[in-house]
This record gives C-alpha cells, structure tokens and sequence, in this order.
C-alpha cells in the first residue's frame, strides 16, 4: 500500500483524519465461478482479502473508521447458510479496532430480509430503510444513500414499492429477464432488476443534510452502493435516478466525491462541477493472493485514496473554485 503513514505529507500537512474501505467482498463457501460475462469470481479467497484488510487496517493504527461499501455476501451463498456468513462476515469487520460503517448492496437483499439484514450489519434505520449520515470530525460529513430503495429487491414481493420498481422495469425494460440488457441503449441500459432508485423521502433527506452542512461549512462525501455518475461507472451498474440525485448535489457546493461499488472493475471521474466519482474494485474479483481494499487520507483540499494491488490510487483535489 503507497502510504503516508498518517505523517506530514509531500504538501506538508497532516490528513484531518483516515479511514479504511473495502467494497463487494461477496463472499460465499462456495467453488470459484464467474460473473455473467465471464469475469473470474472467487467466493472463498474474498474473505481471506477482508481479513489482510482488516489487518492493515489496525496496523496503521490511524484510521478512525472503516466503511464497506456494499455486497458483503454473494446471491450464490446457499439461503440455509445467509444468516451465518453474514454474521461471519460482520464478526471479521469487527475486528477492526474502531467503527465499521456498512452499505447494503443488491446481494446482501438476495441473502436476508432488510429487517434481519440491518440489524445484523448495525445500521439504525427507519421503516427497514438504510440510510443515515455521520460526521467523524466538525469539518466533514459522510451520506450514506440507500440505493435500493426503490427496487424489485428487497422488499416483500407483494410490497407497494416492488410493484411500482417492477413497473418502471416492464416500461423500460422489454426482456423477460429483467437483469438482461439486450436492445436498452446508452444510459437507458441501467434499468436492470439489479439496480435501484432513491425514492422520494429519501431525496427530501438527503437535500436536508446538505443543507445543514452547508449551514455548518461541512465538507461532504457521498456514499452509495449504486454509481451515480456514468463518467466513472458501466451504464449497466448505474443508479436508475442518478441524474436526480446530481441535480440535487449540483445545487449545493458542499459535495466534493462521491464513492460506490457494484460496477467490479471500478472506475473514477470528475464530473462537470468539480465532484470527484471513484467506483472501488471489488475484492471478489482478486486472483488468490492479491487484494483490493484501500484507505484514504482526508485533508480540507483533497482526499487521497491509497489502494492496494486491484485498488487503484486516486488523489482528489478539489476545486479551489467552489467555495463553501
Ligand atoms: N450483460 C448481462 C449481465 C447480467 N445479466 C444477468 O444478470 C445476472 C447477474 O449477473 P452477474 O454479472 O452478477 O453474474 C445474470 O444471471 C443474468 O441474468 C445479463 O443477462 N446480461
Ligand atoms: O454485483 P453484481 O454481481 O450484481 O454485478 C453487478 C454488475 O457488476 C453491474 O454491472
């Protein structure tokens, strides 16, 4: 891992603080596979990542958190052993030396009930929904979105939200298959059963903490399992009401980067009002003896991202020009 050790850097100064992250661990006891499209998957060697991450973690003794940014089981963990991998998977987060933050991706829906899921992965919800914001120090804010929110996932099937995500699929979507892409175009290719939407009180939410960290001159990261900018991210992984959520972000100047997983080969960009998209790697994805997890270094004029092996290192300045 390139590190700064959490000591004065080449711009001379010292990060506000550090955290740990880790994306699509997806675990499962189950033989290596592959993805849809014939990438390489390896269900057992993933957790064998989580536990070098967790280590490298406590070793730089720094990080005054960790978050994981979705998918901590895969779809394929047979449905008698979910409750226990989960629970395995949250005991190995748990070894790290401080707080652990978790997102729900579309396979950890796949595994558990949202009303088993969030109490097990310690996420204080309202109404079985996961999202919520915390602020490690005054000067920052982390927003953590529920991107399956709307969805034909997760919810009971005869559930009011999973009759109206299944209708938006039926319109935009003419396969059988609601997961296949076939014959969608350009941006419309990410009206998948594997994707969601933020619904409506979510978005009144969220436009009220970016309020009040305006208010309070936070500066803030976004973080949701689904990528909202098509810059850093397939069309197929994308958020199915992105350009919403970027609307709202744009009214505010308070948003400088933006974090996800879901897309596995990750992906980073810079969007037309200087917000910075890293999609992370996913540690499913790592060939036996490689990783892919990461930390970053947060300073009031950028973050820098250090990875590790598949992670790559991005350093995110922001743009003088926007002030708070
Ligand atoms: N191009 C694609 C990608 C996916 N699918 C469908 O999605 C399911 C999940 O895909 P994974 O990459 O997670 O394995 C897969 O079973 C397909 O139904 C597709 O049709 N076309
Ligand atoms: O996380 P999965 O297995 O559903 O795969 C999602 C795809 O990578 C999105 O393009």
């Amino acid at each position: 891992m390139g590190s700064e050790n959490g000591l004065a850097t080449a711009h001379g100064k010292r990060p506000l603080f550090s955290f740990g992250l880790i994306s699509d661990v997806q675990y499962a006891d189950i033989p290596d596979g592959r993805s849809f499209l014939g990438v390489p998957r390896y269900y057992r060697h993933s957790f064998l990542v989580l536990q070098r991450a967790v280590k490298e973690w406590n070793n730089h003794q720094r990080h005054k958190f960790v978050i994981n940014l979705g998918d901590i089981v895969d779809g394929y963990c047979p449905k008698d052993q979910s409750l226990n991998t989960v629970k395995k998977m949250v005991d190995e987060f748990e070894m790290f030396n401080g707080p652990v933050y978790h997102l729900i991706g579309n396979h950890c829906l796949y595994n558990l009930p949202r009303s088993k899921l969030l109490p097990l992965l310690k996420i204080k919800s309202l109404q079985g929904y996961a999202y919520y914001d915390f602020s490690p120090v005054p000067e920052y804010r982390f927003v953590v979105l529920d991107g399956y929110d709307n969805s034909a996932i997760g919810w009971p099937q005869d559930h009011p939200t999973t009759l109206e995500a299944l209708k938006l699929l039926r319109e935009k979507n003419p396969n059988v298959d609601k997961n296949n892409p076939t014959g969608l175009v350009g941006l419309e290719r990410r009206f998948l059963m594997f994707n969601g939407g933020i619904g409506k009180e979510q978005m009144e939410w969220f436009n009220g903490v970016l309020q009040d960290a305006t208010k309070l001159k936070q500066k803030v990261i976004v973080c949701c399992h689904l990528p909202l900018h098509p810059g850093a991210s397939s069309k197929e992984a994308l958020l199915w009401n992105y350009e919403e959520v970027m609307n709202l972000i744009h009214k505010y100047n308070c948003v400088k980067v933006c974090m996800s997983g879901h897309d596995h080969k990750g992906g980073y960009s810079i969007d037309s009002h200087g917000v910075h998209h890293r999609v992370l790697e996913a540690s499913l994805e790592c060939p036996p003896g490689t990783n892919a997890f990461g930390y970053a270094d947060v300073y009031d004029d950028k973050i820098s991202l250090y990875g590790t092996d598949r992670m790559r290192t991005t350093h995110m300045y922001f743009n003088p020009k926007v002030d708070l």
